[in-house]
């Protein structure tokens, strides 16, 4: 069995745009977490925050992505699934995970309006407190880290195409 690639890292980091053109150059399928997660729920993600706030968010996202059943997949979640315990168990059971890394300043350029985005930020929480929450948990999962800094995406797809290649 070929097994998968899971894509972590903040919001914006390019877990989908990257994911879905390494998934085309090295033959294998590609799952979005996010598109499964609102085809289940028949909402946009930020009709579902709206709806069942945060907290009921993430534990619809840690029963999609837990569910998730394939070989030779690029899967590409949503940048809060690190704090779904479950999900993340399985992840690292069915494939590599692959940790995109990019600098606040990166990120922030990126996310205007990160609400309007669906991130999933608490009362009073800003990207800079989002961002310095999530890199432990980034880190700690990290089979591979790709660092994406002063890259164009091309180069951060080629740079994930050599190390997972580099690694099989
Ligand atoms: N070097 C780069 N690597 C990746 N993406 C880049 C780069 N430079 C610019 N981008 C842009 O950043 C955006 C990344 O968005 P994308 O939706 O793929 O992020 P994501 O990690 O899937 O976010 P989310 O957690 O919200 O699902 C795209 O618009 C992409 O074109
Ligand atoms: O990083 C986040 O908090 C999120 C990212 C999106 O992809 C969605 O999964 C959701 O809107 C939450
Ligand atoms: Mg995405």
């Amino acid at each position: 069995m070929k097994e998968n690639l899971i894509f972590i890292g903040m919001p914006a980091v390019g877990k989908s745009t990257v994911g879905i053109v390494v998934a085309k150059r090295l033959g294998m399928n590609f799952i979005d977490s996010d598109l499964l997660i609102q085809e289940q729920e028949g909402k946009l993600l930020r009709e579902i925050i709206a709806e069942v706030g945060d907290d009921g968010f993430l534990k619809i996202e840690n029963q999609v992505n837990r569910d998730i059943q394939c070989e030779n997949a690029v899967i590409s979640p949503g940048g809060s699934v690190i704090y779904c315990e479950e999900a993340m168990e399985h992840f690292k059971e069915i494939g590599k995970i692959v940790y995109l890394k990019a600098s606040y300043q990166t990120i922030k350029k990126r996310i205007r309006n990160p609400k309007k985005r669906g991130v999933v930020l608490k009362e009073g929480q800003t990207l800079k407190n989002l961002y310095d929450e999530r890199v432990g948990y980034f880190e700690k999962y990290a089979d591979i880290t790709i660092d994406e800094d002063g890259c164009q995406i091309e180069e951060t797809i080629d740079n994930v195409i050599r190390v997972v290649e580099g690694e099989a």
